[in-house]
């Protein structure tokens, strides 16, 4: 069937009815098979990191080479500058990945698994064809089920190079049928004894109406460095300013006073995030103008290496799924309500022991770490230091809420925020990667 013809079809304007009690919990719905995807949110961290040689490259940069990284700026200006705009590389690369994916995947943008509480997902690049690369591992695990929150962590030993986060969203639909997607969390980057924090953007998906649905970002992300360089993106689609989708500008600030006083940039990138962006320098000397600075349609994503599903713990994503995933491929709505009411069935039995017990599920490798407790003024914890760098709020708000703004401004009290903790990997022995 054509898009148009899903469009019109029963199954599809009796689920756009239904939206119309949306309450904001994205699994109360139930949407057709055709928008189903096979794959579960817990797989969604994978997005990080598909590009293994932009995830790696700030490590290989140091005071003896960091000028051979970027030819287009002879005069760039320090090591850290040539790290942040690897990283910022790296950030625009996974953009296509994260939030357009699945339209080449699958055709569309789709509904993805709800994971239930516990479901993991692991799995590696290896990097076979770049000795220098070393292996990356990924982890994730859904650390809360209402609402849905996903934790992750990925880390190469070989280059000291560490990514861990959370991710939530808070979801609502305009009048037009467009559903809002505000994201809470962070991931924190370390590259060797250089950190970063960084804020995900709010985003958008349209299309539904016409059940051809895609996402479309909005706002701001911040990724804020230890060295104290800010990179503010801001994001904009069809009928915004530029006309274009896909779009965005990235201004480079020297640190994030620059950035709050509204001073120059060093750098100015911009394009599409789905394709191709250019680089301006914008402090004297001014030697680069619009050169070209990545092309996502360029560089193939590498997907990540997961072991077969009968090697998997029952706690792993694609096996925990597998009956409901093949029902999806099936299209058989029948067998896809069967499937998933088993595993939900399932997990409602486990909830209901852990209560008559008086237990909370144990999550495995991440712990929940309260921040309004922790000293504020600690600055050996990166969280802190980056997040005031930035003048970020530390309250669980929208990603990338600063100090004074409306977000933060509300009644939040909370600070919890989801961290990696290693040697509780180091100490797992029933998942393998
Ligand atoms: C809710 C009504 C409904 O089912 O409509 C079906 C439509 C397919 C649209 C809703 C779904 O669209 C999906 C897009 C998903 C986001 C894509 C990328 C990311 C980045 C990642 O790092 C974190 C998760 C996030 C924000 C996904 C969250 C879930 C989204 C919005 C799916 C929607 C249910």
């Amino acid at each position: 069937m054509t898009a148009s013809q899903y469009a019109t079809s029963s199954s599809w304007t009796s689920f756009l009815k239904s939206l119309a009690s949306f309450t904001g919990d994205i699994s109360s719905l139930t949407a057709p098979p055709f928008i189903l995807s096979p794959v579960s949110l817990c797989e969604f961290p994978k997005y990080w990191a598909e590009h293994p040689d932009l995830f790696l490259q700030a490590s290989f940069i140091n005071e003896q080479n960091y000028k051979s990284y970027f030819p287009e700026d002879p005069n760039i200006c320090s090591p850290e500058m040539a790290r942040t705009l690897a990283v910022t590389k790296w950030f625009i690369s996974i953009l296509r990945s994260q939030y357009f994916s699945r339209n080449e995947a699958e055709g569309s943008e789709k509904k993805p698994l709800n994971p239930f509480l516990g479901e993991l997902f692991v799995g590696k690049w290896d990097n076979k064809k770049n000795e220098e690369f070393g292996e990356t591992i990924l982890l994730a695990e859904q650390v809360s089920h209402h609402p849905p929150k996903t934790a992750y962590s990925i880390f190469n030993d070989k280059n000291d190079v560490k990514l861990q986060g959370y991710s939530q969203i808070k979801a609502s639909f305009s009048k037009t049928l467009t559903l809002q997607v505000k994201q809470y969390g962070h991931s924190l980057l370390s590259i060797k004894d250089e950190h970063y924090l960084i804020t995900p953007p709010p985003l958008h998906v349209e299309g539904i109406l016409v059940a051809s649905p895609f996402v479309e970002l909005e706002g701001r992300s911040y990724i804020q460095s230890s060295s104290g360089i800010l990179t503010v993106f801001d994001f904009s689609g069809r009928g915004y300013f530029s006309g274009r989708k896909n779009s965005f500008k990235a201004r480079i600030f020297k640190n994030a006073i620059n950035f709050h006083m509204k001073k120059e940039p060093v750098y100015t990138i911009c394009g599409q995030w789905s394709g191709l962006s250019t680089i301006t320098k914008n402090e004297i000397p001014n030697t680069i103008c619009n050169v070209p600075f990545y092309d996502s349609n360029r560089t193939l994503v590498e997907h990540l290496i997961v072991k077969p599903i009968e090697e998997q713990h029952p706690l792993e994503s694609r096996n925990a799924w597998k009956e409901v995933a093949e029902a999806i491929r099936l299209q058989d709505f029948g067998l896809i309500g069967k499937a998933k009411s088993a595993l939900e069935n399932s997990q409602r039995a486990l909830r209901k022991e852990e209560e008559a017990k008086g237990v909370d599920w144990k999550r495995r490798w991440f712990i929940d770490v309260n921040y309004s407790k922790v000293n504020t003024t600690n600055q050996d914890d990166v969280y802190i230091k980056l997040a005031s760098m930035l003048n970020a709020s530390m309250k669980n708000v929208p990603s990338g809420t600063l100090l004074g703004e409306k977000e933060d401004k509300k009644v939040v009290t909370s600070s919890m925020h989801w961290r990696f903790q290693r040697d509780l990997w180091d100490e797992e022995k029933e998942v393998v990667a």
